[in-house]
């Protein structure tokens, strides 16, 4: 595990501790080499004795899975020097993109290339699945925690022809961890708390790419999306309100029934019944994501809102599923299947 002492990697080890298949390797980091694992993240009791090693090839080479959760712009110089039978598992962004100007557009590091994209429940084209692409792969690029609530909401409306492919709107709402455990100034208790705000205005932020990628793939033709994100006062969650524009002639009662069958038979994906709505604290700590779908039939448009949890489906969770994938173990093994709550 590189970037154990993070957020993300923290969630990694958690769930890892439970999972029936897996045994914790090396544990490893930058800054905090030489610690207690337990100086990081006292949670993660079985393993407070781990001493944290410095991230390289030599300490991550010898194992069956790889997991990286490093900034942007570590994991491509790494992971080419691993084994080609390792499966490496990369949460960051470095492999999410097919397209290199989309890339350069978005981030200052150079480009690494594209992995098969780890979101499998996701709705392709002409009845496929994202999944089909994860079996036995030995490379995956784990998806942002915003795309992953956002693509999900969305893309059964675009793969079933019902949605048009320009005047996507989405806000979101992300819990404080989704910034990662450095020390940012904005991200101080007294700025957050008792407060939401803003941020990445006007197309800048760099998941906007990433979740035109995933529309765009469910629809078959380029569509563009306007995504503005906002920080909530809370440690975890990512609430997504998408609206889209029917398509003329696409009949409102029809619209429930895509969602419907993009997702009756998935372990993690609930459209809730109708007249339910999604709540950040109902998936706090689990892989799910929650769903409701309504049509604002006086406009035209399909509103869809998500929840997750940005550190378990947004990231950790969809690694330890994708990584269940490539080994071929059942996909839903040591997943968190409840929640947390109060
Ligand atoms: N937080 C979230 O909700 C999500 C995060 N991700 C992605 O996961 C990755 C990790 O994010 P997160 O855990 O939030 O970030 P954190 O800032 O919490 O953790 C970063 C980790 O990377 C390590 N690290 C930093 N620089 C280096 C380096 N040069 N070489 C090796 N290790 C290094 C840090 O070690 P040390 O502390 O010892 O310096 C730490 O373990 C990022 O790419 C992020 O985009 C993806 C989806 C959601
Ligand atoms: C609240 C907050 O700051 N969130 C992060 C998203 C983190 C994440 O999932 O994305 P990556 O894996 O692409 O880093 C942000 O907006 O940059």
């Amino acid at each position: 595990m590189a970037g154990a002492s993070g957020y993300a990697g923290g969630e990694i080890l958690r769930l890892l501790l439970a999972h029936p298949q897996f045994e914790v390797g090396a544990v490893t980091a930058a800054s905090s080499a030489g610690e207690r694992l337990g100086g990081v993240h006292p949670h993660l009791v079985p393993l407070a004795d781990r001493v944290i090693e410095p991230t390289t090839v030599d300490t991550l080479a010898a194992h069956d899975v790889v997991f990286l959760a490093l900034p942007h712009g570590h994991s491509g110089a790494l992971a080419a020097q691993l084994p080609e039978e390792v499966v490496v598992i990369d949460c960051g962004a470095d492999f999410r993109l097919e397209s290199e100007s989309a890339w350069t557009s978005f981030y200052d590091t150079g480009y690494a290339g594209s992995w098969p994209y780890g979101l499998p429940e996701l709705p392709g084209p002409a009845g496929s699945v994202q999944r089909q692409r994860l079996a036995g792969a030995r490379r995956i690029a784990v998806p942002g925690c915003y795309p992953t609530g956002i693509s999900l909401a969305l893309a059964p409306g675009f793969a079933a022809g019902l949605l048009e492919a320009q005047d996507v709107v989405v806000v979101a709402a992300s819990g404080t961890s989704g910034a990662g455990k450095s020390l940012k100034p904005h991200l101080l208790g007294s700025e957050v708390m008792g407060s939401m705000s803003p941020y990445g205005v006007g197309g800048g932020h760099r998941h906007t790419p990433e979740i035109e990628q995933n529309l765009s793939r469910a629809a078959g033709e380029p569509v563009t999306v306007s995504f503005t994100p906002t920080l909530a006062p809370m440690p975890r969650g990512i609430l997504a309100t998408c609206t889209a524009r029917l398509r003329p002639g696409v009949d409102p009662a029809a619209v429930r029934a895509a969602w419907e069958s993009a997702y009756f038979d998935e372990p993690f994906v609930h459209l809730l019944p109708e007249g339910s709505w999604p709540a950040t604290a109902s998936v706090v700590g689990s892989n799910h994501v929650q769903l409701q779908v309504a049509v604002d039939e006086r406009l035209g448009r399909v509103v869809v809102v998500s929840a997750i949890d940005n550190l378990t489906k947004g990231t950790a969770g969809a690694a330890v599923q994708c990584a269940n994938l490539a080994l071929g173990l059942e996909e839903t093994l040591g997943l968190p299947i409840a929640g947390v709550a109060p």
